[in-house]
């Protein structure tokens, strides 16, 4: 394990009681102060897969080290550096802020640190909210507490299970405010998602699990530079029945009651330069020939999303 990795999962699965088999032989290695996006659909297996490296499922096979700690034969090493955000807070309602989070400090053994609590409430804006009991704060607010809570034994990777789930835009990007802010000050960050938005946004390198499998990991812009294809859409000034055949050897379709053409192409055969530029001078020269005049183009990139749907779409 190299000093970048910071957790090493190898071979790891999962089979529930119920004969259900959730994880199947992942592996994977997490970057030192990378924020990295685990991205799937309901039920791919996400929070299985971090509550097996949290240590809170035991795993069926396979074995998962925490900054080279064994998260079975050294679990309070390796649970000592890591800080897990869950999608809900529960049992403290009538806890103040303050309470909550020094408590949790306590469940790990560590001494009480009233300026380290002092510190993460500050940096998470909940410092005038101390004295409050979790039951009186909004939504936004008690999803900082689970942050703080998380935070409260200085781990140095935080693991956030759908961090956004359900909160409206505004409060979507007070939190990626935070997580970076958190990245900022060295932490390692796992999130789960099915908001691609969000791993868009956010991911220096996303994950995406399908059926328990790991199906790919891989840089986000390395990511959608690969798998993202482009279109040039092309208005024409005079409706077409149909696309001509001297333009048969071109990927066009036609769109928009035949007001439109679209030629759609490989951003990466664009980007490594090869065929430059993806064919569209000569596509521009055979319309010319064709007598197709178009009074306005323009392009666009496929998002994540596409990308997204596409990959679990395959073979699925
Ligand atoms: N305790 C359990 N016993 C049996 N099956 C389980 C158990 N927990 C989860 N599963 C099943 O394992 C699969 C993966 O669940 P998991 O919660 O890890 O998925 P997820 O990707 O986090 O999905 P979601 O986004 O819906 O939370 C699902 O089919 C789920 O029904």
């Amino acid at each position: 394990m190299s000093d970048a990795t910071v957790i090493h999962v190898e071979d790891l699965s999962k089979v529930y009681d119920s004969g259900f088999q959730a994880l199947k032989g992942i592996d994977l290695e997490i970057r030192r102060g990378e924020i990295f996006a685990l991205l799937g659909p309901n039920g791919a297996g996400k929070t299985t897969l971090i509550s097996v490296i949290c240590g809170l499922v035991n795993a069926s096979g396979g074995k998962v080290l925490v900054d080279g700690h064994d998260n079975v034969h050294d679990y309070r090493e390796a649970r000592s550096r890591i800080g897990l955000v869950p999608q809900e807070l529960t049992g403290e309602a009538f806890s103040t802020v303050w309470d909550t989070v020094s408590f949790s400090r306590g469940l790990f053994g560590k001494p009480a640190s009233p300026g380290h609590v002092e510190k993460t409430l500050r940096s998470l804006s909940l410092w005038e909210k101390r004295r409050n009991k979790l039951i009186t704060l909004s939504g936004g607010m008690k999803r900082r507490v689970l942050i703080a809570k998380a935070l409260a034994h200085e781990p140095q990777i935080l693991f956030l299970d759908e961090p956004t789930a359900g909160v409206d835009v505004e409060l979507r990007r007070d939190m990626w405010e935070v997580v970076r802010g958190l990245r900022e000050n060295g932490v390692t960050i796992i999130l789960t998602t099915h908001y691609i938005e969000e791993a868009e946004e956010m991911a220096d390198r996303i994950g995406v699990i399908r059926a328990g499998e790991l199906v790919l990991v891989e840089e986000k812009r390395e990511l959608m530079r690969k798998l993202g294809s482009k279109a040039l859409t092309l208005h024409l000034s005079e409706p077409l029945t149909r696309i001509p055949d001297t333009l048969a050897g071109h990927d066009l379709t036609l769109e928009e009651d035949g007001h439109a053409l679209v030629y759609t192409y490989d951003a990466a055969r664009q980007a490594e330069g090869e065929d430059e530029p993806a064919g569209i001078a000569e596509l521009l020269a055979d319309l010319e020939a064709a007598g197709i005049h178009f009074k306005d183009l323009h392009t666009r990139q496929s998002s994540l999303e596409e990308i997204f749907v596409s990959l679990v779409r395959e073979d699925a």
